[in-house]
C-alpha cells in the first residue's frame, strides 16, 4: 500500500448542510484510529471561516485552502496543485470539503489531470443533506435550473448520503427525504444523522495507514481509480442495512417539475455539466462593534428570504463584547463561543447578491 495512490474522500452538500461538522468528526475519527488525514477545503467566498475552525484540528502543512471560487469550475485549475502539495505529505487519506454549490462529478474529472493521475484515487463521495430543507430545493430554486441540477448531482453521485439535521424534522419529512434520495440514488447508503454524528469508520473504512498497518474495517471498498460519469453504485460498494434507512420503493413517478427536462437522469441537451455560478458572496468587516441588538443583526440576514442562503462570521455579541462564531444556515441562527480575537467580520452567501446595496444597508443599520 505504501506506494499506492492516496485515497480521497469528497464531502459535498448544499450550503450550510453540515459539511464542516462532518469534516471535524472525520478528522477526530481518523486521529483516534491512527490515520493521518490531510484536508483540502474550498470556500466560495473570500473569507475562510470554516478553515479557521479546521486549522485547530490539523497541522498547517496538512491543510490546503482554496477561497473565492469553486474548485469544480472557477478554481478548477488549483485542484491538482493543492492535491500535489498534500500528496507530498503522504497522508493516509485526503478529506476534501467542497463548496455548497459544487458538482462532485466535476471534481472527480479534475482529479484525472496528468499531474495527479495515479497519485490520488477517489475513495468515496459523501453528501450531507440538510434534511429540514432538502425536499424544498426544487421549488425554492425552480428558476435556477443549474443549481437544481447541481444539487441533484450531489445526491446522485454519492456513495453515502447523510440525512443530517434529523433533530429538526418530523417522521413525515424524514420519509419525504428518504423517498427523494432513493428516487435519485437507490444504491447509496442513506444515514440519518444529528450533527453528522456517525461512526467515522463508516466513511473511513477501507483506508489503511501507510505507516502502521490496517485499521478496523466495518465496510470496505477499495479505492477506485478516478472514473467519470460514475453511476451509483460505484464498483465494490457494499450496501448494508446497518444504520442506513431502507426504503421499499423507488418512487420513479414523481420527478420534480424542475427536473422534468432531464429524462434518464441526464442533463438536457446543451445544459452544461458544471457548477452553479450565480451564487455570490459579500464580505463585510464592520469598522466598529455593532450597536444594534443581536435581533436586529439577525434580521439583516433573515429578512432577505432566499437571497441570503447562508452567512457566517465572528461578531462581538458575547458577554462583555466577547467574540462569538455566528452561523446562519437553513434559516436558523447559531451563536457559539469562539477563541477568535481579531476584528469582527461576516460573509453573506446568496443568489445574485447586490453587493453595493447590501453594503449601503449595512451602513444604514450601523447609523441607526
Ligand atoms: N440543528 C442542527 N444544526 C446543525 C446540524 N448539523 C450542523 N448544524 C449547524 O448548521 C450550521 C452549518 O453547519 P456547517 O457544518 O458549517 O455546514 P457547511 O455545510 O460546512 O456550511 P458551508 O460550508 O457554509 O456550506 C452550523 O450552525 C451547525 O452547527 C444538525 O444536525 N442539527
Amino acid at each position: 500500500m505504501e506506494n499506492s495512490s492516496i485515497p480521497v474522500i469528497v464531502i459535498s452538500g448544499f450550503l450550510g448542510s453540515g459539511k464542516t461538522t462532518l469534516l471535524l468528526r472525520l478528522l477526530n475519527g481518523a486521529r483516534t484510529n491512527g490515520l493521518r488525514a490531510s484536508v483540502l477545503m474550498n470556500e466560495i467566498g473570500a473569507i475562510d471561516v470554516d478553515g479557521r475552525l479546521v486549522s485547530g484540528e490539523t497541522a498547517s502543512q496538512m491543510l490546503e485552502r482554496v477561497t473565492e471560487g469553486c474548485l469544480c469550475c472557477t478554481k478548477k485549475s488549483e485542484l491538482a496543485h493543492c492535491l500535489e502539495r498534500l500528496v507530498l505529505r503522504q497522508p493516509d487519506v485526503i478529506l476534501m470539503e467542497l463548496t455548497g454549490v459544487a458538482n462532485p462529478e466535476e471534481i472527480v474529472e479534475a482529479m484525472s489531470e496528468p499531474a495527479i493521475l495515479g497519485k490520488v484515487a477517489l475513495h468515496r463521495i459523501v453528501t450531507v443533506l440538510d434534511a429540514e430543507h432538502a425536499t424544498d430545493y426544487n421549488s425554492i430554486f425552480s428558476t435556477d435550473r443549474e443549481l437544481v441540477h447541481t444539487l441533484r448531482r450531489q445526491i446522485e453521485a454519492a456513495d453515502i448520503v447523510l440525512g443530517n439535521k434529523a433533530d429538526l424534522i418530523s417522521a413525515k419529512t424524514a420519509a419525504k427525504v428518504e423517498g427523494m434520495v432513493r428516487g435519485r440514488n437507490p444504491h447509496c447508503q442513506l444515514i440519518p444523522t444529528e450533527r453528522c454524528a456517525i461512526d467515522p469508520m463508516l466513511i473511513l473504512s477501507g483506508i489503511v495507514s501507510r505507516t502502521v498497518q490496517t485499521v478496523p474495517v466495518s465496510r470496505v471498498r477499495a479505492s477506485v481509480p478516478v472514473q467519470l460519469n460514475r453511476k451509483a453504485p460505484a464498483a465494490g460498494v457494499k450496501h448494508s442495512s446497518g444504520t442506513a434507512v431502507q426504503t421499499s420503493e423507488w418512487n420513479r413517478d414523481s420527478p420534480s417539475s424542475a427536473l422534468a427536462d432531464h429524462p434518464g437522469g441526464e442533463p438536457a441537451a446543451g445544459s452544461p455539466s458544471r457548477s452553479y455560478t450565480r451564487i455570490q458572496t459579500v464580505a463585510i468587516y464592520p469598522d466598529t462593534a455593532p450597536h444594534v441588538s443581536r435581533r436586529s443583526f439577525e434580521a439583516f440576514f433573515s429578512g432577505r428570504g432566499q437571497a441570503c442562503l447562508r452567512a457566517k462570521g465572528y461578531m462581538p455579541y458575547g458577554d462583555n463584547g466577547a467574540m462569538l462564531l455566528f452561523q446562519y444556515a437553513g434559516k436558523r441562527f447559531e451563536w457559539q463561543p469562539a477563541d477568535y480575537t481579531g476584528t469582527p467580520y461576516f460573509v453573506m452567501i446568496g443568489i445574485d447578491l447586490a453587493e453595493d446595496q447590501i453594503i449601503r444597508e449595512w451602513q444604514k443599520l450601523m447609523r441607526r
